[in-house]
């Protein structure tokens, strides 16, 4: 990646002149709190030695250490506000759109029923879209629910998105979720009949075989991958499945352009192998694409967090395209935004300070924590700190290795199907606790999400971007 040019910066930073508020703020806190303190121990020594004095006092003494504890712990948010903004109209004058990193796509689901397919589908279309070189870009889906359901969805998607994709590039269109597209009927384009069409049909068909809760022979043919649900099959105790349903260079749209690489994994499962819930699917993930693609920049997705913004990537490259932040820089986190909750967020369900507020006065310390969506990190960054590198067990899982062009090779393919295999990181540093190779493991996912009414929720670009600088030993999700 080339350096940017500082005629055309890709960034800027501004400390908040609030902080000197706050600063002068916590001192004189500071000193009050101090001043607490020194009345509780005159209380405690002037008294004299009487047992009921004393075992009342001390629970307001130890009442008034937590919570001196806890506002002294919250004060690192208010010390150094840092806003960053990302510059994305300097980003054509400093690099042309071929010098662009490749970007490899994560987006994790883990129950049909629970989860949509028809909402994976719409998440994987919406990053599909993305205003970025088709050819750099690949998406790959993470089933945990090893459901046909899903492979079946997806499926349709990569057919749907050789009409969506010119679509959305042809009309500008900025909302490239095509649910959120024609829920939004003010934004439906005057050509948008046929796509809206297609879109319905899809649709239908995929409810139906989710209701059905089994994909009809007829389709079977145009995937592999369905021969592997045998009758021994189950959710907990499965083979590797990996296919790949469109594939750049290959696969074009209908108006000729290449397409994204779609890839479905879902990992071998075995009851007696613990699979480390959403950590280990992106282990997974990570070995699968660093085998078939090895993009340096990943963005990590859940699968109802779709896009809303096809420039989101430019913003992305504002930071990791800039020289004098990328040799430290292990990910640039977008804030989250809940849409839709209730009128006027009376429940506080936005999660503004977790979002926003103490993010923002993270960046300005060493960055803020990863909030498990919405995050592009660098792959160097997962192998070591940026004066160390752990080599992995494998050369193809090296950040600099190169793959072969055709991720759809038998080789490569092979390849994926073992590096997905249940009992893999045996033997290794892949979620080794005393590991300095530290990657998504150990996570405990909630099997269960919440729902979010009003159609959120979305990820959003905003003034504020956040990033994290590499500490390996924080990136524990
Ligand atoms: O065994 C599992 C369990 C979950 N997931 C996926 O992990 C994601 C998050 O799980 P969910 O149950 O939806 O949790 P939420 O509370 O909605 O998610 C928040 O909290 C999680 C940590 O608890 C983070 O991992 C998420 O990124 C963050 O959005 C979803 O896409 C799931 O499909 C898996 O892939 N495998
Ligand atoms: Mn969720």
């Amino acid at each position: 990646m080339e350096c940017t040019s500082p005629k055309h910066p890709l960034n800027s930073s501004q400390l908040l002149p609030r902080r000197f508020f706050n600063r002068a703020f916590a001192l004189i806190y500071s000193f009050a709190i101090l001043t607490l303190f020194y009345r509780h121990a005159t209380t405690l020594i002037q008294s004299p030695i009487n047992l009921h004095t004393f075992f009342i006092s001390l629970p307001f003494i130890v009442s008034d250490l937590i919570l001196a504890f806890t506002w002294l712990n919250s004060q690192c948010f208010r010390m150094n506000p840092v806003i960053r903004t990302p510059l994305p109209e300097n980003l054509p004058k400093a690099f042309s759109r071929e010098e662009f990193p490749a970007l490899d796509i994560f987006i994790c689901t883990a129950d049909p029923y629970k989860e949509p397919p028809m909402t994976v589908a719409a998440t994987a279309l919406s990053v599909m879209a993305y205003e970025y070189p088709a050819e750099k870009l690949s998406i790959y889906v993470s089933d945990d629910g090893g459901s046909e359901l899903t492979l079946f969805a997806l499926m349709e998607a990569a057919r749907f998105a050789k009409a969506w994709l010119p679509f959305c590039k042809e009309n500008r269109i900025m909302e490239r979720c095509p649910s959120a597209y024609f829920a939004n009927t003010c934004a439906s384009h005057s050509a948008s009949g046929d796509i809206q069409i297609m879109y319905e049909d899809m649709k239908s068909r995929i409810e139906k075989v989710v209701e059905r809760g089994f994909v009809d022979d007829e389709y079977k043919t145009s995937a592999e991958a369905f021969g592997k649900w045998k009758k021994e099959f189950t959710t907990k105790d499965h083979p590797a499945i990996v296919q790949v349903l469109s594939e750049s260079g290959c696969d074009k749209d209908f108006i000729g352009s290449s397409i994204p690489n779609l890839v479905y994994v879902s990992r071998q499962k075995n009851k007696a192998v613990s699979h480390h819930f959403k950590a280990g699917a992106l282990n997974v993930l990570l070995r699968v694409s660093a085998i078939m693609t090895n993009a340096p920049i990943l963005l990590t997705l859940d699968c109802d967090m779709i896009s809303n913004d096809p420039t989101t990537t430019h913003t992305m490259l504002c930071f990791f395209m800039d020289r004098s932040v990328r040799p430290e820089l292990g990910y640039v986190q977008f804030p989250l935004r809940f849409d839709g909750i209730n009128n006027g967020d009376i429940y506080g369900s936005e999660l503004r300070r977790a979002f926003h507020i103490n993010p923002v006065g993270m960046n300005g310390l060493l960055g803020p924590d990863y909030f498990g969506t919405g995050t592009f990190f660098s792959r160097r960054a997962l192998h070591g700190g940026p004066s160390s590198y752990i080599e992995p067990e494998m050369v193809e899982l090296g950040p600099d290795y190169i793959p072969g062009k055709r991720s759809n090779s038998p080789h490569i393919l092979e390849l994926a199907h073992r590096v997905a295999g249940c009992s893999y990181e045996e033997g290794t540093n892949w979620g080794s606790k005393d590991s300095d190779m530290v990657h998504w493991l150990r996570t405990i996912t909630p099997a269960t999400g919440y729902t979010v009414r009003g159609g959120g929720p979305y990820f959003a670009i905003q003034r504020g971007l956040l990033f994290w600088r590499i500490r390996p030993y924080l990136w524990l999700i």
